[in-house]
């Protein structure tokens, strides 16, 4: 599992940077000062880095002016190819957040609006993992559409109902868009120290780093 989206994001790669730049009103509020998020999760990368679902390649592009080196796992077949066009010096693999190769142990692992299309069984199998994928003090920062509660995310759902966002109200109903309190407990029990900052109504910003076998907790 996890690959189930190839298609959709197959056929969104050729009008998706038309979406992030706000011109689907539906999305329109996930997208909230989209370059301003993409900036904050790069802004706390260091050192040799992945980047999972880089799409398009838009966090990559900030990444590369960061003078970092960055390797990108991708899964969808035409966004490897526009992210590959636009950033022809980064090698962008094909795979996905469980399935993939890196040459050597990196600093920080990054992603933006990827990451809830793992389930939360998932999601807490792919954070195990990365320990082992992390050198000493190493972090993960993640940008993505996570919610308060439960019931904050029904909340959401029927406010895109509402508001005639049928799209939208879907892709929150399929998808596997957790809570905060699931994922500081994914992030607590493999040993990262983790905090959690809105960015704008629905997405976080999660910074999470791993701590030392010296530190408490
Ligand atoms: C909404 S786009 C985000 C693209 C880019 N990170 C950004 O911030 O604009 C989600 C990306 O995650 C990728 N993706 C979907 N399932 C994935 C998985 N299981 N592992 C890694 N990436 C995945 C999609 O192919 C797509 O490129």
């Amino acid at each position: 599992m996890g690959r189930e989206f190839d298609a959709l994001f197959d056929e969104w790669s050729h009008s998706y940077d038309q979406t992030v730049s706000g011109k689907d009103s539906e999305y329109g509020e996930v997208f909230f000062q989209y370059d301003k998020i993409l900036d904050a999760v790069a802004g706390r990368a260091e050192g040799f880095v992945i980047e999972f679902g880089p799409g398009t390649g838009n966090l990559t592009g900030k990444l590369l002016q960061r003078g970092l080196s960055v390797i990108g796992i991708e899964p969808s077949a035409n966004m490897r190819k526009i992210a590959q066009h636009k950033h022809p010096s980064v090698k962008i693999t094909d795979g996905d957040f469980l399935n993939f190769t890196v040459p050597k142990k990196v600093d920080t692992i990054v992603s933006t609006y990827a990451f809830h299309h793992l389930t939360d069984a998932e999601k807490r199998y792919a954070i195990s993992l990365y320990r082992g994928f992390l050198n000493p003090g190493g972090k993960i920062v993640f940008a993505d559409t996570v919610f308060k509660s439960e019931e904050a995310k029904r909340e959401m759902i029927q406010e895109a109902k509402n508001r005639g966002f049928s799209r939208l109200a879907k892709d929150l109903e399929s998808e596997y868009y957790t809570t905060v309190p699931v994922l500081a407990s994914i992030f607590k029990d493999n040993h990262f120290e983790v905090s959690f900052d809105p960015l704008n109504r629905f997405v976080w910003l999660i910074d999470a780093k791993l701590k030392g076998v010296h530190d408490n907790g």
